[in-house]
């Protein structure tokens, strides 16, 4: 069985408080020019520069094995992320998807050595829309306006290959004190036992500003070295009455997660209505996939 090793030193650390900032703050999206040695290096560089020094671009940007990080250009960063695409980035097409078991507890679920993405966030937050979306189904998990819709752990079986699962969300105000309990000793069964769990895709409400429980969650998952991608949804909510938009939002997130995180986990800027970050997100997908499967 393929081992969870270096891909994820760069990716995830396990959160640390640390007194340095890191100011260094390049969106990929306003990334638009080639990362020129001169543009990481201070103003003091030698005439005669040595080959490029270990730069703080991955503090920034998600650069995956294969790549050094000097060796970044723009046209290897995925629009609307910080993810560097490497040399394990492959077919991302969608050929096929199926419904495969609804499971109550962790230890119902699939038992085979298929690799794994857990799609974990708030009720709401649009987990089981994204799926819908990345396997271009419209209802094949199901969704609603009402927080607490899906209730089991599902698995989705792609291209016969790797799973998608859709989680019940966590923090729904109105869930019972026993259901709250259930979904906490369910995280740990699940996250801590599933060996073929590839990365967990942490779904952020990009249209509100930081929720707390999910940074607590973000940083449980980085005290585990369970791998993370912040997927952040409703990106198209562009007009909010009031509060700000969600770039601003995103970037807020960021901030504080930056405080926790030596190296900031891949993040992706997506929407179930436009499809924006589609298929950016499936191509990272399928380069973490493949270094798993190797
Ligand atoms: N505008 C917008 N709405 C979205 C997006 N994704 C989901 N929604 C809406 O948000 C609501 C919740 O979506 P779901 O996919 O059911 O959310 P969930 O996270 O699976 O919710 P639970 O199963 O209750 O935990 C639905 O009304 C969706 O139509 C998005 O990208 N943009
Ligand atoms: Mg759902």
């Amino acid at each position: 069985m393929a081992l969870r090793t270096p891909f994820f030193t760069l990716a995830l650390q396990i959160p640390f408080r640390s007194s340095s900032s890191f100011s260094l703050t390049v969106p990929a999206k306003t990334f638009r020019r080639p990362l020129s040695h001169s543009t990481i290096s201070s103003s003091s560089a030698p005439a005669n520069p040595p080959p490029p020094p270990p730069t703080l671009l991955p503090t920034v940007l998600f650069v995956p094995p294969g790549v050094e990080p000097h060796q970044v250009n723009e046209s290897m960063v995925l629009p609307g992320s910080n993810i560097v695409i490497g040399p394990y980035a492959g077919d991302a097409r969608i050929k096929g998807v199926e419904f495969v078991k609804s499971s109550g507890r962790a230890r119902d679920c699939p038992k085979d050595d298929r690799p794994e993405f857990a799609i974990l966030g708030r009720s709401n937050v649009g987990k089981s829309s994204l799926i819908n979306a990345l396997v271009r189904k419209k209802e094949i998990a199901l969704t609603s306006k009402k927080p607490g819709k899906t209730q089991l752990i599902n698995h989705f079986l792609v291209n016969k290959s790797w799973y998608l699962v859709d989680l019940p969300g966590y923090g729904f105000a109105k869930a019972s004190e026993a259901a709250k309990m259930d979904w906490s000793s369910f995280t740990k069964g699940y996250f801590l036992n599933r060996d073929t769990l590839v990365a967990v895709l942490l779904l952020i409400d990009a249209s509100v500003p930081p929720q707390k429980i999910d940074l607590d969650c973000a940083n449980w998952l980085g005290r585990n070295n369970i791998p993370i991608t912040f997927v952040f949804t409703k990106c198209d909510k562009m007009k909010v009455a009031k509060g700000k938009r969600p770039d601003e939002n995103i970037k807020d997130f960021q901030e504080i997660i930056r405080q926790n995180y030596k190296i900031h986990p891949p993040w992706i800027m997506t929407s179930s209505v436009t499809g924006t970050g589609r298929d950016e997100l499936l191509l990272h997908m399928s380069q973490l996939r493949n270094y798993w499967d190797q």
